[in-house]
């Protein structure tokens, strides 16, 4: 059985029984029978059903901003936050997902083939499973399956199992837009199962956002059946402050990249890497930003950061903090903890060898690091097994983007939150992962680009 506790209160809120094996087989039949159907249908059909999809997510997102608030202990602002940018991203693609699957014609100067025309036209594969985490537990699931939707594949979703009922929520929206049954099924199975799906041949292809291992593990098994797997993986994004940055908004900005969502986040500034000469004046005024956090019951308004989302997640946070200190950091806030409910933590001095350098830190520590100068910084960033975010921040912005490139990560925000947004592709490289969500490049991963070539007969 699982079971479902709020984190904030520590109250069972509900227990799911695991899908039998006749359950699963019933939902992998169903999602190749609906796979037919669906990808048979228009695109112009399609994105339809996911404008209708968004319509509903804005109607319901205080509904189902209240069940992610239960079950993982975000404030009711950040998640009813969660719904509404899923919303939009219905909308996004329902409005792209024409031009960025387009045929695509090759031009022939017709010198060397005889091609009379060829073109690329993008087709779905069939069933992705969709392995995915609490920590965002509406978004991680939205942005593959809209995209993965309207390109004509089908879903299934293996959700973490303190949020299956975000899971079933997310089915509950699909199924009351009418999508046909089988097109989205959220299984309620853990992580054994997912080995078997995995070698199922009704399974085409799998999307997993989660831990360097989970995604090891899945990878592998995907590479043995030769399916296409995109791992969105852990990170441990740098954020750069550099000595004429706008250190009120940077700070601003650093604090609060780092403690949304009780520092939860994959794309999180983990290490924030400052040059020397403003080290102080950045320092004081992360602590004066820190000082605003209120912590407090997650549906209450004034609550700014709420609990962790489970007691063995805070275990872990606590023990990286403990083993950074004592290898030499400096505490620079008291750090105290009751259950799920961590203070924010900052800590200085700390350096390549410590826990909080290494690793990547999933909860509301925030940690200071010395560079002696820009290239210092860039090295600095780059000493990292992650490469998912980053951020540098800097008035001369010429300089900026000529670091950006020696950044090793999938994004690098200049002056700016690091974020996911529809518009633009999120991932990244190194042990943070492969493979591309959102954008052109999102919906793009989960088709066969197939090659069409004509000859003259
Ligand atoms: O946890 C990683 C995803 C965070 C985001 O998409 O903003």
């Amino acid at each position: 059985m699982f079971t479902s506790i709020n984190p904030y209160s520590q109250k069972r809120i509900k227990t799911y029984r695991p899908d039998s094996t006749s359950a699963i087989e019933r939902k992998l039949k169903q999602a190749d029978r609906a796979f037919a159907d669906w990808s048979a249908l228009s695109l112009s059909e399609r994105t339809d059903y996911l404008r209708k999809v968004g319509q509903y997510l804005t109607a319901n997102k205080q509904r189902y901003g209240e069940l992610i608030t239960a079950e993982m202990g975000k404030t009711l602002k950040e998640a009813v936050g969660e719904v509404e940018k899923c919303a939009a991203t219905c909308t996004f693609y329902a409005d792209h997902a024409e031009a960025f699957l387009a045929d695509q014609s090759i031009q022939s100067d017709r010198t060397d083939g005889p091609a009379e025309k060829s073109f690329v036209t993008y087709q779905p594969l069939g069933a992705v499973l969709a392995i995915m985490p609490w920590n965002f537990p509406f978004w991680q699931v939205m942005r593959f399956a809209i995209p993965g939707l309207i390109a004509g594949n089908v879903g299934l979703l293996k959700h973490a199992p303190n949020v299956f009922g975000c899971s079933l929520a997310i089915e509950e929206a699909f199924r009351e837009c009418g999508l046909p049954t089988g097109v989205f099924q959220s299984l309620l199975v853990d992580v054994p199962v997912v080995e078997e799906l995995l070698k199922d041949k009704r399974v085409k292809a799998v999307t997993l956002t989660g831990s360097g291992r989970a995604g090891s593990s899945v990878a592998s098994i995907a590479g043995r059946e030769i399916k296409k797997s995109v791992l969105e993986l852990g990170g441990s994004d740098a954020l750069i402050v550099l000595a004429d940055a706008d250190l009120d908004k940077a700070a601003e900005v650093a604090v609060k990249s780092r403690m949304q969502n009780a520092g939860q986040s994959c794309i999180a500034a983990k290490r924030f890497i400052i040059e020397k000469s403003v080290k102080k004046a950045f320092t004081e005024r992360v602590l004066h930003q820190i000082n605003q956090i209120r912590q407090g019951d997650p549906l209450d308004e004034t609550t700014t950061m709420g609990p962790m989302a489970r007691l063995d997640l805070a275990d872990s946070i606590e023990r990286q903090y403990r083993q950074t200190l004592a290898k030499g950091a400096k505490r620079l806030t008291v750090g105290e903890r009751e259950g799920c409910n961590v203070q924010p933590m900052l800590l200085d001095n700390v350096k390549p060898g410590m826990a909080a350098f290494d690793e990547e830190t999933f909860g509301p520590l925030a940690v200071l690091i010395d560079a002696k100068d820009e290239t210092d910084a860039i090295r600095l960033a780059n000493q990292s097994d992650f490469g998912l975010g980053s951020a540098i921040w800097t008035q001369d912005l010429d300089k900026a983007e000529r670091l950006a490139r020696q950044i090793q990560a999938g994004s690098v925000f200049i002056n700016g939150l690091m974020r996911s947004d529809a518009r633009v592709p999120f991932g990244g490289i190194k042990t943070s992962g492969f493979g591309r969500e959102l954008s052109e490049a999102g919906i793009k991963e989960f088709v066969n680009m197939k090659t069409i070539w004509v000859d003259r007969s």
